[in-house]
């Protein structure tokens, strides 16, 4: 007769195989929970979708506070990817999406999303094509996304300190040269007329002297729009100096461009400034010049400067072609 006591009965091993694997699936409930945790306490979006099905499979619990949205939404219906786009960006969304899948990667890709509370928010993703990620083996496109907003803005504020007179919110000295720089590039290469303009305002010491540096700004200030208003959308305008201003008209020949400095004159000498009782205008001094064959950008400056002086010396408060 066979001795079974030292053998576990057949009940006793399916009752050490179902706490095997009780325990199994506890374990992998915590680590399950330790990656969400994880994942949900850094502000990154990691997703995952089947592009060709249009479905997303897969977003971290940063979604929800990323996007203000409900991650089981969005896996449902892929309506809800669609309406967290920004519009102006949908088409580009979907295009890179498809570049993913084409490259195997895009490093990255910048965009606007809409939360579900209508704020608008700026994010930055890394893709990749994952080649069987999904369960049954399917390519997904798998990606890291970040909110950019804040990076977004100061880089746009750091770039309007670097490109903008802060006085008179025109653009300051050095990028009004970069501008001007390729707008003469181009000039040339299209063979296409290109007219210089230097401004300077006229007795501009006897304003500071007479009503004081903060008037003296505020006359500036005055120009400057002056300036934006009459000029064209493609001309360029800034402020290059003290008192100086300066612009291009690209695709201008010099008559052209006469007649809208002449505008410019005419809104000029129309402000008016009160300063304890007193009223006074100002006026301003133009000098003009158009690109010419062999002109490199510092011949047009100094021809235009060149003018400038002359329709100071010819009493100032006009317009001199040079
Ligand atoms: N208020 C103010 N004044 C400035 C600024 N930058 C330069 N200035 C002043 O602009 C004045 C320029 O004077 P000048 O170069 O003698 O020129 P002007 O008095 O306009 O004489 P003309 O050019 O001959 O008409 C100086 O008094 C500078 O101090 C600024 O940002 N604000």
């Amino acid at each position: 007769m066979e001795d079974n006591s030292s053998q576990p009965s057949e009940i006793e091993q399916l009752t050490l195989a179902l706490l095997h694997s009780r325990g199994e699936v506890e374990r992998l409930r915590e680590r399950e929970q330790l990656v969400s945790n994880l994942l949900g306490s850094i502000n990154v979006v990691f997703w995952a979708m089947d592009w060709e099905q249009q479905k997303v499979v897969y977003v971290s619990p940063a979604y929800e506070t990323v996007f203000g949205r409900s991650p089981a939404l969005l896996m449902a219906s892929f309506d809800e990817w669609r309406n967290s786009i920004y519009p102006d960006d949908m088409e580009f969304a979907a295009q890179s999406l498809t570049s993913v899948i084409e490259l195997g990667a895009v490093e990255q890709r910048e965009y606007r999303i809409i939360r579900a509370d209508g704020e608008i928010r700026w994010l930055s993703d890394k893709c990749f094509v994952s080649p069987r990620g999904g369960a049954d083996g399917t390519p997904l496109v798998v990606g890291i996304a970040e909110d950019i907003t804040e990076k977004k803005a100061l880089q746009s504020e750091l770039h309007r300190l670097a490109t903008i007179d802060v006085l008179t919110g025109v653009n300051n000295r050095r990028h009004f040269f970069d501008q001007a720089a390729t707008l003469f590039d181009e000039a040339r290469s299209s063979a296409r007329p290109l007219t210089f303009m230097l401004l300077d305002i006229d007795d501009f010491k006897k304003i500071n002297d007479s009503y004081g540096h903060q008037i003296g700004d505020r006359v500036l200030q005055r120009v400057a729009h002056c300036g934006a208003y009459v000029l064209r959308r493609d001309d360029l305008f800034g402020r290059i100096g003290g008192e100086e201003f300066a612009a291009i008209f690209p695709g201008c020949d010099a008559q052209q461009a006469l007649q809208v400095a002449e505008r410019l004159q005419r809104e000029v000498q129309r402000l008016q400034f009160t300063v304890d009782e007193q009223t006074f205008g100002v006026t301003i001094s133009q000098g003009l010049t158009s690109l010419a064959p062999g002109d490199d950008l510092d011949d047009l400056y100094i021809r235009a400067d060149e003018a400038m002086y002359r329709a100071k010396h010819n009493g100032k408060n006009c317009i001199v072609l040079g």
